[in-house]
């Protein structure tokens, strides 16, 4: 499903690079958590899945697919194999909770009966039954943040990343986001998740690779977060062992220093984690799905898909009836309409729509200078028509 073949991402102007000889293979089905300090490279590893970035040395392969080949005409319709989820939620703010996750489907040219039908079963699935007519700041941070779920799977992608997407939420909250990304696993998607959150990944007890400066310290079948990890440092001393030898049968680790592990109190945030609090929502009951056992060794990736089955959750409020919208006409995915053009650069520059933790300015060497919506696979690049509504919050 995805597999990195001694990966190294250096940055042009740095002098080490953000990933050191990766090697790396996630199966269909798993869920997985990349931790490590803050600048070990998780997030570099999600953008090079994304195809957000190109490697400097090795090979990705995403879904059957050789990354290297794929043509930057081609990238949107790659990536709409997979949902993303950021820690600042990036939610359209003028547009309802219904036209939000309905954006996605109109740009890659899905029909109004099929919007209407899609929307509201992924809202009840992300436990939003009766909010769909309200807009982002009349949501709580966890609400956002489901809504950003929702909008990332309900084309039922193949691959979920996850950045951090618990990083702005509190604890009881992350709880309920969490639940939400198992039950989207449960369902078949892959999940790859990228976070600080120590006792999340403690609690949940599924995969974990650890990173430390670029390379995979530790690649564990039902991990914890890790010593390491926890260090808000990028810069911490690594063996003298390739990063490669280390497999995910491994358990805990071969490095000493992660010897140090130990389980640690339920949805705690690790020290390097950033302090935001956000108002708790009602905080659901976290029952972690059945744990998906893929087979450890790699098997070729069955032709079809199994389409994730999503199942209604919680107990919900009255349903509010969205307002059918007469702008939801069909959009031919070869010629989106209600596309946005802004330019990433000015959705950096654009205020999020939550306060952003630690917004970084990715002014790095992109394949191609892609629009949000492009790089999310919702529109094919260079269609520069505009609605202007790209309102969204700097990346990370
Ligand atoms: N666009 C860029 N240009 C130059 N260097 C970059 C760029 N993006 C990331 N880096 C560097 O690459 C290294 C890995 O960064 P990355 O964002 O992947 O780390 P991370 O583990 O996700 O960190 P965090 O937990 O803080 O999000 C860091 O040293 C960072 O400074």
């Amino acid at each position: 499903m995805i597999r990195f073949d001694h990966v190294s991402k250096q940055y042009s102007g740095t002098t080490r690079p953000a990933l050191n000889a990766i090697n790396l293979e996630v199966l269909r089905g798993e869920f997985v958590f990349l931790v490590g300090a803050s600048g070990s490279g998780k997030s570099s590893c999600l953008r090079l899945i994304l195809k957000e970035e190109k490697p400097s040395k090795g090979k990705i392969h995403v879904l059957g697919q050789d990354l290297g080949t794929i043509s930057s005409r081609k990238v949107p319709y790659f990536r709409r194999n997979i949902g993303v989820v950021f820690q600042d939620f990036r939610l359209l703010p003028n547009k309802t909770v219904f036209e939000n996750v309905a954006f996605t489907l109109q740009v890659i040219g899905k029909s109004r009966g099929f919007i209407q039908e899609a929307v509201p079963d992924v809202l009840k699935m992300v436990g939003l039954d009766g909010k769909a007519a309200r807009r982002p700041h009349e949501l709580s941070g966890g609400e956002q943040q489901r809504v950003a779920i929702a909008r990332a799977v309900v084309n039922k992608p193949q691959v979920l990343l996850a950045d951090e997407p618990t990083g702005n939420l509190d604890p009881a909250t992350s709880a309920g986001i969490m639940a939400v990304l198992e039950r989207i696993n449960a369902g078949g998607t892959t999940v790859l998740m990228a976070t600080h959150e120590a006792g999340i990944v403690d609690q949940m007890k599924r995969r974990v690779i650890e990173l430390v400066n670029g390379q995979i310290v530790r690649d564990e079948r039902h991990g914890g977060y890790g010593f390491t990890a926890a260090i808000p440092t990028a810069h911490i001393a690594v063996a003298d062992e390739p990063a490669d030898t280390v497999t995910r049968d491994t358990a805990p680790t071969r490095l000493p220093l992660h010897q140090a592990t130990g389980p640690v109190p339920p949805l705690t945030r690790a020290p390097s984690a950033p302090q935001h609090a956000q108002a708790a929502e009602p905080a659901p009951q976290y029952e972690p799905a059945p744990q998906h056992e893929p087979a450890l060794r790699h098997e070729p990736a069955p032709q079809s898909t199994p389409v994730p089955q999503y199942e209604q959750v919680e107990p919900e409020p009255p349903f509010e009836q969205p307002q059918p919208d007469p702008q939801y006409e069909p959009v031919p995915a070869s010629a989106p309409s209600d596309t946005g053009q802004t330019r990433l650069s000015a959705h950096f520059a654009a205020p999020p729509t939550q306060p952003v933790i630690r917004p970084r300015l990715t002014d790095h060497e992109l394949p191609e200078q892609l629009s949000l919506a492009e790089k999310l696979g919702l529109r094919a690049p260079g269609r520069d028509e505009d609605p202007g509504e790209q309102n969204v919050g700097p990346t990370k």
